[in-house]
This record gives C-alpha cells, sequence and structure tokens, in this order.
C-alpha cells in the first residue's frame, strides 16, 4: 500500500546555504508524526517543502504514491491541509471561515456540516456567529483547523500550532492534534517543545543542520 504522503530526498537550498540536505519521511495513513529541532534547523522550510508551498532544489514529494509534480495543484491542496504558526482569520464569521474551503470550489457548506466541523475542534455551535477576529489565540487555532477539515484532507502540515497559546491552551490542542489522526488523516506536526512532540504520541523525528534523523533525541 502507498503512503500517505512522503517526502523522498528533499533538498532545498537558499543564497547558497543548504536548508534541507536530503531529508526524507514516509507517513502511512493515520499516522502521527512530530518533528523537533532547534530553531532555524529547517524544520518549517521541511514542512512548507512538504507542502509543495516552495520549490525545491531536488527530490520529490509523494501522495498516495504520486509525484506530486504530477497533480493538479488545487487537488494537491485539497487532499494536504498546510497550518502556518498561528493561522490567518479570513474577514467575517466563524461560520464564514469554516466554509471559505469549499466557497473557493463554488460549494456551499451545509450549516449541520459546520456544526459538525465546529465540534470535531470543540468548540460549540454559538462560535459560528462570531466574528473571527473576535476569538482567542486558542480558539483561532481550533477555527483553523475546522476551516482545514472542511476540505477532508487526507493529511495535515501542522507548523508549530502551539506557538501563540499558553501552556494550558496549547495542551488542549495537541490533543486535539491527536484526534484528528483517524485511520484515513495522518498529521505531520512541526514543533520546538518536546513535552509537545511528545504528547501526540506518535512517530518522533530531529531536525538537525538541514538532516531529519529518527527519534525523540532533543536538539
Ligand atoms: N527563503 C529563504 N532564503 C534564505 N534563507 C532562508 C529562507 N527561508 C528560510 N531561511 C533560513 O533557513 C533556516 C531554517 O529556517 P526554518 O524556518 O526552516 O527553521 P526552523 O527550524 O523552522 O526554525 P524556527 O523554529 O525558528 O521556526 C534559517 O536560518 C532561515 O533564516
Amino acid at each position: 500500500m502507498p503512503s500517505a504522503i512522503e517526502a523522498r530526498d528533499i533538498r532545498v537550498i537558499r543564497e547558497g546555504r543548504t536548508l534541507v540536505d536530503g531529508a526524507s519521511l514516509v507517513v502511512s495513513f493515520g499516522e502521527k508524526v512530530a518533528i523537533t529541532g532547534a530553531s532555524g534547523s529547517g524544520k518549517s522550510t521541511f514542512l512548507r517543502a512538504m507542502a509543495t508551498l516552495i520549490p525545491i532544489d531536488g527530490g520529490h514529494v509523494l501522495l498516495d504514491g504520486v509525484d506530486a509534480i504530477t497533480l493538479p495543484p488545487t487537488l494537491f491542496r485539497t487532499r494536504v491541509a498546510y497550518l502556518p504558526q498561528a493561522p490567518p482569520m479570513l474577514p467575517g464569521s466563524v461560520a464564514d471561515n469554516v466554509a471559505a474551503g469549499p466557497a473557493l470550489r463554488g460549494e456551499t457548506l451545509a450549516p449541520e456540516r459546520q456544526i459538525e466541523l465546529l465540534r470535531a475542534v470543540g468548540l460549540d455551535e454559538a462560535f459560528l456567529a462570531r466574528g473571527a477576529d473576535e476569538l482567542s489565540g486558542g480558539e483561532r487555532q481550533r477555527v483553523a483547523l475546522a476551516r482545514a477539515l472542511a476540505n477532508e484532507p487526507k493529511v495535515l502540515l501542522l507548523d508549530e500550532p502551539t506557538a501563540a497559546l499558553d501552556p494550558e491552551t496549547a495542551l488542549q490542542v495537541i490533543d486535539l492534534v491527536r484526534s484528528l489522526a483517524t485511520a484515513g488523516r495522518s498529521v505531520v506536526m512541526v514543533t520546538h517543545i518536546a513535552a509537545h512532540a511528545e504528547a501526540l504520541a506518535g512517530r518522533r523525528y530531529v531536525f538537525r543542520a538541514g538532516k531529519l534523523l529518527a527519534g525523540a533525541e532533543g536538539p
């Protein structure tokens, strides 16, 4: 069976510096992977490369065994959700945000589905009418996850989802992220906080000097 997503020998070189030096990662369906590493080690660059958001200087990203380069970008973006640190909210209500992905494709997200998605991220339906710009950091992170889930992605790529959160909220968001890995959905999370990587309870990697190393060893 092919993997859900695979990074094969990825290289990223910028301004003569090798930021990602032949990094490979195979993620199975339903698997959780946490990548830690020191600031500036290249983990965000690697995650963005996996999301096909930046040009790469070598290697391949495979989705379900198929080279991403051969897939229509819109298909890849629907299957693979990438969330940056502190994802920005779109103007309007929480409902507008949750329904944004389908709306881009000219589809309407049924109100029942919006409620279901909010519940999946631990928010009740009263949030739908709230202005997205009034939310706390933790609520924004949850709404961003619900917005991503509306596309029914197979893979979630999360860059420091707890970066802007207080310690208690951060652990709640990690619990939530852990629960989002299901039989058909994989999660790859970058975090510089070892305890959060551990709390994800999946496979562990460390990014060091552009290399992705298996294991939980600290930076
Ligand atoms: N487009 C670019 N051009 C030049 N240098 C870059 C570019 N993007 C990233 N870098 C550099 O590459 C290195 C790795 O950055 P990256 O954001 O991947 O690190 P990180 O491990 O995620 O760090 P942090 O935990 O601080 O976010 C840094 O030194 C950064 O300044």
